[in-house]
């Protein structure tokens, strides 16, 4: 499909009417993000401050993030960094997805092939307790369920998730991709932004054979 023309379809009113439904109270939603173009922790980043920004939006809270193998989609694609958000909202779950494509656009995605490599993904995996099965809303999200680099990112950051009544410990201890998810490093040069005292650390020489530590750290 063109990149160029292709029109969301949360830009259009909401196809039903619990979909464009604002809640009496803000309910608690959660997202996926996956990036695996360009600078995916920096596009992580920015998705993460702008989602914290937004009005009707509060108690954001994102996950540790994920190295993850792609599932599907061309062969030959970079390892994505996932991450999963939580929060409260009281905009309806139709809004939620534009608020996704929106982020999604600012940061340059092209559609063009099924599951391809991508600058920034923003899945709605859960609206609250809302069942949808239209299929521009489909709550939760139809394939969260099995995806290892989904679950797992949300397990880190909520030990007793719950996706569709289902403990999301199980969900992921069956996921298939669940082996080739890892936790992320958080990167040193972003740990150390901004602090002139410290000064980075070389690799030490390897110790001559027989010489006997002189500092007590271990070989
Ligand atoms: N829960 C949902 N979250 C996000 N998009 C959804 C959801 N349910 C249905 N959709 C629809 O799916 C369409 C395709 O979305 P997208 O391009 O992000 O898919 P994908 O990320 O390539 O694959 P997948 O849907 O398997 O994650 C969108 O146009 C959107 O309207
Ligand atoms: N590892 C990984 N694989 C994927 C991902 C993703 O975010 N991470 N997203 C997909 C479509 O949404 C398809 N495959």
């Amino acid at each position: 499909m063109s990149g160029v023309d292709w029109r969301h379809p949360a830009e259009d009113p909401a196809p039903t009417p619990a979909l464009g439904a604002r809640p009496a109270e803000p309910v608690a939603a959660v997202l996926a993000l996956g990036a695996n173009l360009r600078e995916p922790a920096e596009t992580l980043d920015a998705a993460v401050a702008a989602l914290s920004a937004l009005p009707h939006v509060t108690d954001v809270q994102a996950s540790p993030r994920a190295v993850t193998a792609p599932v599907g989609g061309p062969p030959g694609q970079p390892d994505y960094l996932n991450q999963v958000v939580t929060l409260r909202t009281d905009l309806a779950p139709w809004e939620l997805l534009a608020v996704a494509h929106r982020l999604e656009q600012e940061h340059h995605r092209r559609r063009e092939v099924r599951w391809g490599a991508r600058t920034l993904d923003v899945d709605v995996i859960a609206y609250g307790d809302l069942v949808s099965d239209h299929p521009d809303l489909t709550l939760p999200h139809p394939r969260a369920a099995e995806r290892g680099f989904v679950l797992l990112p949300w397990l880190w950051l909520d030990p007793d998730a719950v996706l569709a009544g289902r403990p999301v410990a199980e969900l992921a201890a069956l996921a298939a991709d669940s082996p080739g998810v890892r936790r992320a490093e958080p990167e040193r040069h972003r740990l150390l932004a901004g602090r002139d005292d410290v000064v980075p650390v070389r690799p030490r020489a390897p110790r001559a054979p027989g010489r006997d530590a002189i500092d007590g750290s271990a070989p």
